[in-house]
C-alpha cells in the first residue's frame, strides 16, 4: 500500500461499475461523512450476497493528508473499509502536533509506539479462498500525530443506561490515561447520565480522586435512562469549553453519542466524541464481547450453584434461576455452559412451550425421575408473550423507551407448581432464585479490568488523534475504531442457527422445543430474520 495514503479523513470505497473513474475526484469531494456511511452500507449489503459477480470489484478512494484524493485497488479481492470520521473532515485546517507519548516513561522504549494508519482489523477472520475479504475497521491505538495539545484538552466523561461491572474501571483509566499518557489535567465528570449535562454540576476528576473506584461496583458518576436532549447537551459542551467527550453506555447511549457527534459536526466545533460500549446483555453488534459480561457470568454461577445445592438436598427439587437478558440470552447461555449444573436454559431467542410432547413439563418430570432434582436457567426476556397473556398486561416502557419486562421467573415457578400439584399429583419442591441485579452490581473481575483498561486507552488515543463519532471495541480480539452507526443498526442476539446454541443443547440435552407447530412457525420466521440481519456473533 502507498504510504502517502496515510489518511486522516474517511476513505471512500466506490463500485467501479457505479462511478466512472474519470469523475471520481470531483464526486468524492462532495460526499459528506453521512452520505459516505450510507453509500458504504449499500455496497456492503450487496457484497454479502454470494451471487455478486467478482467483476463488481470495489475500488477504494482515500483522501490523503494533503487533501488529494488518491485511488488504489485492492489486489487481493473485494475489501470494504468502514472508517470513522475525523475532525479534519469538517475542520480541514486543523493543525496537528507530534504525539507526546514517546516522551512518557511508559512508552520510552517501546519499539512500535504508533499504530500504522494502514492497519485495519478484519471483521471476518474465517474466509474462503474465493469470497470477498469483507468489512474492515481502523485499528485502534496511538497515532504519530495528534490534533490536540495537552494543555488545550478539556475532556468529560458520562455514563448512561444500566449498570455493568467495570464502568468505574473505564472511568478511572480514562482519567489516568489522559493524565499520565497525554498530560491532560482538565477532566470533568458529568453526573447522572445524559441529563446531567444540562441539569447538574460537573465534578473535577483527577487520578487521585478516581484511584480506588475500580474496586467498587456501579458508576462513580451515576447514571440514568431517558433525558437525551441533543441541543441542550451540545450547548452545554460548548459553554463549558469541552473538546473531548467520552460516553460510556449501551446501544441507546451510542445512538445518543451519534446524535451528539452529528450536532457537533453541524456546528463545526472541535469536539471529539468517543463511545465506549457497555451493556451487561452483551447485545452490542460488531464487538466480540462487552466488558463486565464475563464477571456477570461468573457471578451467575453462584446463584446457579445455590439453586443446585438447594434442589439436590430435597426430594423432587426444581430450581429456577432468572438472569438478565432483555432481548438476548447471552448471559443465560454462557452461565449454563459454564456451570454444568443446569438441566435447561430458556432464552428470548428460543421459543418454548410447556405442555404436551416435547414440552417443558414433560422434560422436568423426566429429569426428576432420572436425577431427583433439576435446575432451569431463565433469561428475563424469555417467554414474555406467555407472561403477558397470563397477566393481561399492556407493555410499559422505561424512560429510554425500553420495554419493561414482566417477571417470567415467578410465572414459570407458578406454572410448574400448578402442573405437578394439580395435574400430575406429584409433590415437588420449587426454589426460585432471582439474582438479577446482583450479577451486574459487582466490581469487574481481573480479565474485565484489563479489558476496561484497553478500551479506555484506545478511546483516548483515538480522540487525541482527532477521530470522532466512533465506538471502540475488540473485533476478533483486536481493538478497532468502529463507526457508531455500525454498532447501533442491529442488536446481537443468540443465533439459534449458530453452533454455540447447538453446543448448549448438546451439553444439557434439553429439548429444542421444535416439535410444536406453533413454535415451528415462529422458529422458521426467526431463522429468516436471522439471515436478513446477518451479523457475526463471535464469542
Ligand atoms: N435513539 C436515541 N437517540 C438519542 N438518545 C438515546 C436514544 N436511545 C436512547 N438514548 C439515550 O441513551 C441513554 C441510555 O439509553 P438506554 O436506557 O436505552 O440504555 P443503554 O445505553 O441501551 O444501556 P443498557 O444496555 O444498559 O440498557 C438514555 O439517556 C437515553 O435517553
Ligand atoms: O436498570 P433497569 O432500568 O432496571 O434495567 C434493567 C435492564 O437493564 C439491563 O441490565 C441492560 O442494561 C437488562 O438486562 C435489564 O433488563
Ligand atoms: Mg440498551
Amino acid at each position: 500500500m502507498d504510504a502517502a495514503l496515510s489518511s486522516t479523513s474517511p476513505p471512500l470505497y466506490l463500485s467501479r461499475n457505479s462511478v466512472p473513474s474519470t469523475s471520481l475526484n470531483a464526486k468524492i469531494t462532495s460526499v459528506t461523512s453521512l452520505s459516505f456511511a450510507n453509500f458504504v452500507l449499500t455496497k456492503k449489503f450487496s457484497l454479502r450476497r454470494p451471487s455478486i459477480s467478482r467483476h463488481n470489484r470495489l475500488i477504494k478512494v482515500r483522501t490523503s493528508e494533503d487533501g488529494a484524493n488518491k485511488l488504489s485497488e485492492d489486489q487481493n479481492g473485494d475489501f470494504i473499509f468502514e472508517d470513522v470520521p475525523h475532525l479534519t473532515s469538517f475542520l480541514p485546517d486543523l493543525p496537528s502536533y507530534t504525539n507526546p507519548l514517546k516522551k512518557t516513561q511508559a512508552y520510552a522504549i517501546v519499539k512500535r509506539t504508533f499504530v500504522s494508519p494502514e492497519d485495519v482489523v478484519a471483521q471476518k477472520v474465517v474466509v474462503q479462498k474465493e469470497t470477498p475479504r469483507g468489512i474492515h475497521f481502523r485499528r485502534a491505538g496511538p497515532r504519530e500525530k495528534v490534533y490536540f495539545q495537552s494543555e488545550e484538552v478539556r475532556a468529560c466523561i458520562v455514563t448512561c443506561g444500566g449498570l455493568c461491572p467495570g464502568i468505574n474501571t473505564v472511568i478511572r483509566e480514562i482519567v489516568c490515561g489522559l493524565n499520565i499518557m497525554y498530560g491532560v489535567d482538565e477532566i470533568l465528570g458529568i453526573q447522572g447520565g445524559y441529563r446531567g449535562f444540562y441539569s447538574k454540576n460537573t465534578v473535577q476528576l483527577t487520578p487521585k480522586s478516581v484511584n480506588d473506584i475500580h474496586k467498587r461496583g456501579g458508576t462513580f458518576l451515576q447514571t440514568s435512562r431517558g433525558g437525551h436532549d441533543t441541543i441542550k447537551i451540545v450547548d452545554n459542551i460548548q459553554d463549558r469549553g469541552i473538546n473531548q467527550v467520552y460516553i460510556i453506555g449501551g446501544d441507546g447511549t451510542q445512538k445518543g453519542a451519534a446524535a451528539i457527534y452529528k450536532e457537533v459536526e453541524r456546528r463545526g466545533i472541535k469536539v471529539a466524541v468517543a463511545g465506549i460500549p457497555k451493556t451487561i446483555d452483551n447485545d452490542i453488534a460488531v464487538i466480540d464481547k462487552s466488558f463486565g459480561f464475563d464477571t456477570a457470568v461468573e457471578e451467575a454461577q453462584r446463584a446457579i450453584n445455590a439453586a443446585h445445592v438447594e434442589v439436590e438436598s430435597v426430594e423432587n427439587g426444581v430450581g429456577i434461576v432468572k438472569l438478565m437478558g432483555r432481548y438476548s440470552g447471552f448471559i443465560a447461555m454462557h452461565a449454563t455452559l459454564a456451570s454444568r449444573d443446569v438441566d435447561c436454559c430458556l432464552i428470548p431467542e428460543s421459543p418454548f412451550y410447556l405442555e404436551g410432547q416435547g414440552g417443558l413439563f414433560e422434560f422436568v418430570e423426566q429429569r426428576l425421575k432420572e436425577n431427583g432434582h433439576m435446575v432451569i436457567v431463565l433469561a428475563e426476556g424469555a417467554g414474555q408473550e406467555y407472561v403477558a397473556q397470563s397477566f393481561h398486561s399492556s407493555s410499559e416502557k422505561d424512560a429510554s423507551g425500553n420495554r419493561l419486562l414482566l417477571d417470567v421467573g415467578l410465572w414459570l415457578t407458578q406454572k410448574i407448581k400448578d402442573h405437578f400439584t394439580n395435574v400430575r399429583k406429584m409433590a415437588i419442591n420449587m426454589k426460585y432464585i432471582d439474582p438479577t441485579y446482583m450479577i451486574r452490581a459487582i466490581p469487574s473481575n481481573a480479565s474485565d479490568n484489563i479489558y476496561c483498561t484497553l478500551l479506555a486507552q484506545s478511546a483516548i488515543h483515538g480522540a487525541m488523534a482527532g477521530y470522532t463519532g466512533f465506538t471502540v471495541g475488540p473485533v476478533n480480539s483486536r481493538h478497532a475504531y468502529i463507526p457508531i452507526s455500525r454498532v447501533t443498526e442491529t442488536q446481537n442476539i443468540v443465533k439459534l442457527t449458530d453452533r454455540m446454541w447447538a453446543r448448549l443443547l448438546a451439553s444439557t440435552n434439553q429439548p429444542s422445543f421444535l416439535s410444536c407447530e406453533v413454535v415451528q412457525e415462529r422458529f422458521a420466521k426467526k431463522i429468516d430474520d436471522d439471515f436478513d440481519n446477518l451479523k457475526i456473533t463471535s464469542i
